[in-house]
């Protein structure tokens, strides 16, 4: 069976669009299909403030691999792209956090569905409801859209309208 999730992406180091592109190349790789992507936002970082600018997007995936296999790929996936665990919510290559699977909740040791901090965070409800601001978060049962409405999105900014890039030929 196939499964429909939605994932956030962020870099604040070195080349961020270029780690971007490289993530979603190889989550292709890895047997995950690109359903439909964000424009890219520049974003304040959030929670350590004492850090760079991020770049954040937001895309949507198919795959059947279980919601434990995908975040093994997406754990592998930022090994690959050297990304280095120091300061929590510290600078980073790449960051992969799965938002939401199917409608399913997830409450385990290692892995938990709605992505806990989701509600909260504009650099991911943004760039999410561009993509299905009527989606509901389960757990919080609120939508996308409500959701952006009662959040302070003075930190994210457009920096790459999705019309701007061609993800099916992208240059890295
Ligand atoms: N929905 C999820 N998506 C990704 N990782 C998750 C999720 N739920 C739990 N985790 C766990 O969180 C661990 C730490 O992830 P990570 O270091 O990327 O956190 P972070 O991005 O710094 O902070 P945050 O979780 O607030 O985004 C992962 O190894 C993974 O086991
Ligand atoms: N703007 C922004 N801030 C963050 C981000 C991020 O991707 N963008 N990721 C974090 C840890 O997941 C912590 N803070």
């Amino acid at each position: 069976m196939k499964n429909r999730a939605f994932l956030s992406i962020g870099s604040n180091i070195g080349k961020r669009e270029m780690y971007l592109f490289r993530a979603i190349k190889a989550l292709e790789k890895e047997l995950i299909e690109i359903r439909d992507f964000s424009s890219i936002y520049e974003t304040d970082p959030v929670g350590f403030t004492e850090q760079d600018l991020f770049l954040n997007m937001v895309i949507e995936i198919e795959t059947s691999k279980n919601p434990y296999k995908l975040l093994e790929t997406c754990l592998d996936v930022e090994k690959q792209l050297e990304r280095k665990r120091t300061i929590r919510w510290g600078p980073r290559t790449i960051d992969l956090d799965i938002l939401i699977f199917n409608q399913e909740v997830i409450e385990s040791d290692h892995l938990t569905i709605p992505h806990p901090r989701m509600h909260e965070r504009s650099f991911v409800l943004v760039p999410l409801a561009e993509i299905n601001e009527e989606l509901v978060v389960p757990n919080v049962k609120s939508t996308v859209k409500a959701l952006v409405s009662q959040t302070e999105s003075a930190g994210v900014r457009l920096w790459r309208e999705k019309q701007d890039f061609n993800i099916d030929n992208l240059f890295i």
